[in-house]
């Protein structure tokens, strides 16, 4: 053989030869390593399969656990979250889990949750968000890290605390009104309210933050949830190396186009709110949130300048987590209620006695004591499903365990907050009467054992907003209502990135006489 012909065939080999020893480093040498180092500490779970992980495991009890509807419980950890559930029962409050390649340690011991995330801004930071899950919040607060976070939360904290949330309240009771003018004259008729809720949650963030309507942000609205379902579906998916460079799924075309789309319309409100500078019709960019983006992105100095596609990307955070959340709480305490008469009386009780027949103001709103304790119920039993993800930044102790650098970390919420160690064996039943006494004295003061707006740095920052417009719109019904469920209720809670009643929910209202 010739000196040419050795090299060209020499030349391939080697490279070959080098891509396989690390794609076999990648894919299964540090894989084994991780898992034995954990297995040795005490933490056990599913083997790594090689490339898939655990990911179609999980994706298999998922689709047979939401195949059917459920009996009229709240016990719906199994359904929304079978895999964990199963894990946990084998292994462990925490276990490790293989997201493909990826090690993910599932954490749902209380004080290990608070550590880790009094610890998110350095230690435990947040991953990289997947493919799918920036294209529906991008660099928006919810992923963000670092300088660009601080920046970020120093405006959303601005808009929704304090004073900017007294100002919101007239319009979310204009809201609350206009969704109550339907209602008349649908008593004794059934009504299915997370659709009503889903209309009235995206006028409320579209008035408070966006200074719009809903009609305005109806399109943004539609493809965020377009995205988010997308999103949830490919939960489980396993990026196959080499392969999903070549070709992509028609999820992830579906994706970027709806990503395009959003950033259009997104962009075309900003413009409309610097054109009314320009034309002279408004003196500044306003003083909600959308305001303070758009001065942000005018601003000289470049430690507080926003750039357009951080802009857009925090319009697209605020928009879903604004909306998607608060539809999800108030359709699940509607439907407690509507089971559980004798909180709704009580509710009833407290509002009338605060407000009368009045509209709810800001002093009255934080003297809610049952409804907070509701709500707290419901978001304990109903709160978002999918966990808390992290990472680690660097090689660390947490607790016992030693942690190698850049695996990946999720608290599981649902598991805490279903968890019968922590609120004994009545666990699926709803007594808001656990948070009689507040949540430090329900969790005998661990911190990490209830976190539905999470906790830390990282914690919520629509929290107050959030609750804020909850309690307007559950006393506002109250005060003119009460609420039964219908017959043709079919229970079947469904985990996209809030749980979502998968067939709505449908009720009864009987009018109490009070036109307030
Ligand atoms: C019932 C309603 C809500 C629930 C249960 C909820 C839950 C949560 C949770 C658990 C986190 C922490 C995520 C993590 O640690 O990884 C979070 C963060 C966040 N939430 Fe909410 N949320 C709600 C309402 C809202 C509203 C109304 C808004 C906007 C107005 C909002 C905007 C955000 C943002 C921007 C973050 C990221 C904060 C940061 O990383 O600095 N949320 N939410």
């Amino acid at each position: 053989m010739s000196g040419f012909m050795k090299f060209v065939i020499l030349v391939p080999c080697s490279f070959f030869l080098v891509a396989l020893i690390k794609f076999l480093y990648d894919y299964l040498w540090i894989p084994l390593r991780i898992q034995h180092m954990l297995n040795s500490q005490g933490i056990k779970g599913p083997h790594y399969k090689f490339i898939y992980g655990n990911n179609d495991e999980a994706t298999q009890m998922t689709k047979e656990a939401l195949s059917k509807p459920m009996a009229l419980t709240h016990d719906i950890f199994p359904r929304v979250q079978p895999h964990i559930y199963s894990c946990i029962n084998r292994y462990g409050r925490n276990y490790l889990f293989w997201n493909g390649v990826r090690a993910e340690l599932v954490i749902s011991e209380p004080e290990l949750v608070r550590e880790i995330l009094k610890n998110s801004e350095k230690t435990f930071p947040k991953r990289k968000p997947t493919i799918y899950l920036s294209k529906l919040l991008g660099n928006g607060l919810v992923t963000v890290e670092g300088e660009k976070w601080a920046k970020q939360r120093k405006l959303a904290n601005y808009a929704f605390h304090g004073e900017s949330l007294k100002n919101m309240t007239p319009a979310v009771i204009a809201s609350v009104e206009t969704m109550l003018e339907k209602w008349k004259g649908q008593e004794g008729k059934e009504i299915e309210v997370f659709n009503e809720f889903r209309l009235l949650t995206s006028e409320v963030i579209s008035r408070t933050a966006f200074g719009s309507s809903y009609l305005e942000g109806e399109k943004v609205f539609a493809m965020l949830n377009k995205l988010s379902i997308i999103m949830s579906r490919n939960l489980y998916n396993t990026r196959i190396p080499l392969i999903n460079k070549l070709w992509k799924p028609a999820d992830m075309l579906e994706s970027e186009e709806l990503a395009k789309e959003i950033q259009y319309c997104v962009m075309k409100m900003v413009k409309k709110r610097e054109d009314k500078v320009v034309n002279g019709e408004a003196d500044s960019f306003g003083n909600d949130f959308l305001g303070l983006l758009v001065n942000a992105y005018h601003d000289s100095d470049k430690n507080n300048k926003l750039s357009m596609e951080d802009l857009v990307d925090e319009c697209k955070t605020f928009y879903f987590a604004g909306q998607d959340t608060v539809n999800a709480l108030l359709a699940w305490t509607v439907l407690l209620l509507a089971i559980h008469g004798d909180w709704q009386d009580k509710a009833r009780r407290e509002v009338i006695g605060i407000f009368g027949n009045q509209n709810p103001q800001p002093e009255g709103i934080a003297k809610l004591k049952t409804m907070t304790m509701i709500i707290y119920e419901t978001l304990r039993l109903y709160g978002p499903p999918n966990g808390l993800p992290r990472r680690v930044a660097r090689e660390v102790q947490l607790g016992k365990l030693v942690l190698p650098a850049s695996i990946d970390i999720l608290v599981q919420n649902i598991a805490l907050h279903h968890d019968p160690h922590m609120w004994g064996d009545d666990v699926h039943l709803f007594k808001p009467e656990r948070f009689a006494e507040g949540i430090a004295k329900a969790t005998n003061y661990n911190a990490g054992a209830f976190c539905p707006f999470g906790l830390g740095p990282r914690n919520c920052v629509g929290m107050n907003f959030a609750t804020m417009e909850t309690k307007i719109v559950l006393s506002m019904i109250l005060q003119r209502y009460t609420i039964s469920l219908s017959p043709t209720y079919v229970h079947s809670p469904i985990p996209y990135i809030t749980v979502q009643p998968q067939h709505g929910i449908q009720v009864i209202l009987e009018s109490l006489g009070n036109d307030a």
